[in-house]
């Protein structure tokens, strides 16, 4: 079972790396692993197996923040209404591929976070605000879906691991808080 000792953290070279596509069909050990990263998202937002297990809450992981350089990520995006307990997102991705995306752009009015950073870094982090995404899912099936808003974003930074890429490299280092015209601040 996945847990925070397994989450490598910045400094670690593997989280600068691009990453290699996933051999198909998938294997059984990729699955596997599949499987237990998103059962760490549910673990991570459960608040009782969190608290027992020391889990910060996550809606995404990538692979290469378990020192595994494979194009491997996992989302789950609670609904937050209880009314509605499905999730809005709930998928483990392989290759996950942007095909296209909005001119609009946005980010989240509150900034972004990563289980594989240990401090705060504030500013806004802008992205596209509606994605095209293509990816093979666990069932080794071609899926093409299209997302918008918060499930959006939080593909974006979870693909952007696959890339070597974090979080803080888009924040405008002059003015974190700067804002080109028409980009949506999601709250
Ligand atoms: O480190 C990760 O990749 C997981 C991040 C993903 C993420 C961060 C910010 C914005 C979108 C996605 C964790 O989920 S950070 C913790 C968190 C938990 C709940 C809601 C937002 C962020
Ligand atoms: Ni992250």
């Amino acid at each position: 079972m996945i847990t925070m000792k397994d989450i490598i953290r910045e400094g670690n070279p593997t989280l600068r790396e691009v990453a290699e596509e996933v051999v198909l069909p998938l294997s059984d050990e990729d699955i596997k692993l599949g499987e237990e990263m998103m059962e760490f998202l549910h673990n991570s937002q459960d608040p009782v197996k969190a608290e027992e297990l020391g889990l910060r809450g996550g809606v995404g992981l990538a692979a290469p923040q378990l020192d595994i350089s494979k194009r491997i990520i996992a989302v789950h995006v609670p609904s937050g209404d209880l009314e509605n307990p499905e999730p809005t997102l709930s998928a483990v991705m392989y290759n996950p591929k942007i095909l296209s995306h909005s001119v609009q752009d946005a980010c989240l009015g509150e900034g972004e976070g990563c289980l594989s950073v240990d401090r705060e870094v504030p500013g806004y982090v802008v992205r596209h605000n509606k994605i095209t995404l293509s990816y093979v899912d666990a069932s080794g099936v071609k899926q093409k879906i299209r997302l918008k808003n918060y499930e959006a974003i939080v593909v974006q930074h979870e693909i952007d691991h696959l890339n070597g890429v974090m979080f803080y490299d888009h924040i405008n280092q002059e003015n974190p808080y700067a804002l080109k015209d028409g980009v949506l601040v999601i709250e």
